[in-house]
């Protein structure tokens, strides 16, 4: 059985936003609000299932059961492109936690190349949500989640707004425990290792070519 639960998020907004963000005439103020939006939707999905602990409370009418997020959950975005998806879901789970990882694409050989980690050093019994826009070939997020699990994670969900099969089939092939939840599965991988249809370099798109 594979480890990689998918959960595709395709209502109509998530579309909407999708197909905002593909747009090559969307600038790129445009196009980090699009992807705020669809963070918002992708996290409401992935943290459908989130422990709550119950607390008694007092409205101004009479004493009810109030919830609260259980344990602390950790938010790591993946530098530079999955800064953009950082404070909408920081200000969704405000009792986060915030790691970081840095990594960059070689674009020769399509293997990430990793240049910084800021990380808790244990992740024991930590739920990890992990923010990329963009799993290609799906190396910068085994590279990622595997930074994880040797602290310690087992639960691991990672957002991303798009997903290319090949990169799917990546983390299935790694053998890690994860959840992944994408507005959508794209055609596959061009001979640039771009997914097709795509958006191009979300890096790009929301912050100007480096
Ligand atoms: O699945 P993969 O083939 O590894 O590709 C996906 C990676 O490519 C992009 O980052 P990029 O390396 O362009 O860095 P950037 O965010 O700084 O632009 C994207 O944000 C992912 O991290
Ligand atoms: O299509 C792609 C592939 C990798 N990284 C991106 O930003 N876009
Ligand atoms: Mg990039």
């Amino acid at each position: 059985m594979s480890r990689v639960q998918l959960t595709v998020v395709d209502h109509p907004l998530a579309r909407a936003r999708l197909s905002r963000m593909r747009d090559e005439r969307t600038d790129n103020a445009n196009f980090r609000a699009a992807l705020r939006d669809l963070t918002q939707m992708l996290m409401y999905e992935a943290t459908r299932d989130l422990a709550v602990a119950e607390e008694p409370i007092q409205t101004p009418v009479t004493g009810t059961t109030g919830y609260r997020v259980a344990a602390p959950p950790l938010i790591v975005p993946v530098l530079r492109a999955g800064l953009g998806m950082a404070d909408t879901a920081h200000r969704m789970l405000p009792e986060a936690q915030m790691g970081f990882v840095g990594l960059a694409r070689n674009e020769a050989t399509f293997e990430p190349e990793a240049y910084m980690a800021s990380l808790p050093e244990s992740l024991v019994d930590r739920q990890v949500f992990v923010l990329d826009p963009m799993l290609a070939t799906g190396g910068s997020l085994v590279h990622c989640c595997g930074l994880l699990t040797a602290r310690g994670a087992t639960s691991i969900t990672v957002l991303c707004t798009l997903a290319a099969p090949e990169g799917l089939r990546r983390l299935e092939e790694s053998g890690l425990p994860l959840r992944v939840f994408t507005a959508s599965v794209d055609e596959g991988l061009n001979d640039k290792a771009y997914i097709v249809p795509g958006l191009g370099d979300a890096g790009d798109r929301q912050f100007g070519a480096v």
